[in-house]
């Protein structure tokens, strides 16, 4: 059970709140945006390997709808919950509109434990659980995507099961699709590329060489793993990261090729086992409190918090998980001077390209790499920017100052579609 303190949804109202006290948003227009519009549980049989039944509990939330189609992930985790699906569903409504893309915010989740099922029992959960939410999910009215254990392959067992019961295939009814039935590509790769454009521009702003630069990465899946050699790739010395298996340091820098190739090969993914002349293992709170100049979470929610933010030694936070920061922590980070990249800003490359793959989808003409690669670089850069030029010109954090455009966005959109009658 969590606590207040630690409930994501309670921690995605305070952070609303701030910037909705500071844009003084008239009450109606707070209390319709501070709750999610619609919510959506399940539960749902499954056919067990041995035959046996188990029933699995899942959710679907759409935050606001005021901008166009909700746009969001579905996550597969032990902890899911209603409440880390509603912060999940708020944090892609105001992440959409930074990046100005016309969607609201949605999520998913099935409380379940992938590494416990076979790849049959999990096509047989996805499947199930597809035609459970079938009633809020469409290409018109929410397009989910992947997000914690949730994969290509998971995508398009979904986006077959929402054709086969419509008898014609459907494929802007999810994205992150494998290529060979209408991804984008490029798509793998987008949340992990926006991080990385996150740390070259914040360089380039403070005139910092990024060969100077050392970096630490939490979380080695979809998003860390493609942000950590990506941003090796910038020519930054990545000399730590992690995964549930725990840390791996090499001040030198690590050779994030070589352990991609090793987490490819093993079971889940997982780095447990790696070793290398000069790589330290480390547990992952010594991994989040390496001193370094740029520190990107890149797991799950609430690992920085008030129990370990002064000992964060590191100059700049680039969010790529969702929420891993929380507001106590935030204080603590900004009177010692440590600037944050927040996550609805650093970790949109993601839902950029859902977005270019949503509308290849629909128009049935695939763009190339280059052409997906530049317009994600020019709409992440353009937010960035947005983002730093309003935190300097207001003296205010780059969370709040990317809040308030986003809220901002989304309040105009719902008022002049009269929404608040
Ligand atoms: N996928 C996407 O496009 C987007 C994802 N995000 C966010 O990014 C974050 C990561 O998502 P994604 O990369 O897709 O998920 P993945 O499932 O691909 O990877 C999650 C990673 O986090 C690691 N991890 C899990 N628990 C812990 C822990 N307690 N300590 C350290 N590492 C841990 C996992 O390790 P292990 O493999 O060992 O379990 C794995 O390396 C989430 O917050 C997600 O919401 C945000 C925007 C878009
Ligand atoms: O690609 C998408 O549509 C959503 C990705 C996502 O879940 C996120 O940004 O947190």
């Amino acid at each position: 059970m969590r606590s207040d303190r630690d409930n994501p949804f309670r921690i995605a109202q305070e952070q609303f709140d701030r910037a909705a006290a500071l844009l003084e948003l008239p009450d109606n227009v707070r209390e319709v945006l501070r709750v999610p519009q619609r919510e959506l549980t399940v539960r749902f049989p499954v056919m067990m390997d041995d035959g046996s039944t188990r029933i699995f509990t899942g959710y679907r939330v759409q935050h606001n709808l005021g901008r166009g189609p909700t746009k969001g992930g579905i996550r597969y985790h032990p902890s899911v919950d209603i409440d880390e699906v509603r912060a999940l569903a708020m944090w892609m409504t105001w992440k959409c509109a930074l990046v100005n893309i016309p969607y609201g915010g949605a999520k998913g989740g099935v409380v379940c434990d992938p590494a416990q099922l076979s790849s049959g029992e999990l096509e047989r959960l996805t499947r199930r659980f597809a035609t459970e939410v079938a009633i809020v999910v469409g290409s018109e009215r929410d397009i989910p995507a992947p997000d914690v254990n949730t994969n290509p392959q998971i995508m398009a067992w979904f986006m077959d099961t929402l054709s086969m019961q419509q008898g014609h295939t459907i494929n802007a009814v999810v994205t992150g699709k494998p290529i060979e039935v209408g991804g984008s590509l490029g798509r793998n790769e987008a949340t992990g590329r926006g991080v990385s454009l996150m740390v070259r521009e914040w360089a380039r702003r403070q005139r910092r060489r990024l060969e100077d630069l050392r970096v630490v990465v939490q979380g080695f899946g979809n998003v860390g793993g493609v942000a950590a050699s990506l941003i090796s790739a910038l020519g930054c010395r990545v000399i730590a990261v992690g995964d549930a298996s725990g840390g791996y340091l090499c001040r030198n820098g690590l050779n994030i090729a070589e352990m991609r190739r090793y987490a490819a090969q093993h079971p889940r993914r997982l780095l447990e086992g790696y070793s290398a002349p000069g790589v330290e293992r480390i547990d992952n709170r010594a991994l989040l409190e390496t001193p370094c100049d740029v520190l990107v979470p890149a797991a799950l929610e609430n690992q920085i918090t008030d129990q370990n933010a002064e000992r964060i030694r590191a100059t700049l936070i680039v969010e790529g998980a969702n929420g891993p920061t929380t507001p106590q922590a935030d204080e603590i980070l900004e009177e010692r001077g440590i600037v944050v990249v927040p996550d609805i800003l650093a970790n949109a490359g993601g839902v950029t390209v859902s977005y270019f793959e949503w509308v290849q989808g629909l128009q049935s003409f695939f763009w190339n790499e280059q052409d997906v690669n530049h317009r994600l670089e020019q709409i992440m850069v353009s937010a960035f920017e947005q983002v730093c030029d309003l935190a300097d010109r207001r003296g205010i954090s780059l969370r709040l100052a990317a809040y308030l455009l986003a809220v901002r966005r989304v309040a105009d959109a719902n008022l002049i579609r009269g929404l608040y009658p």
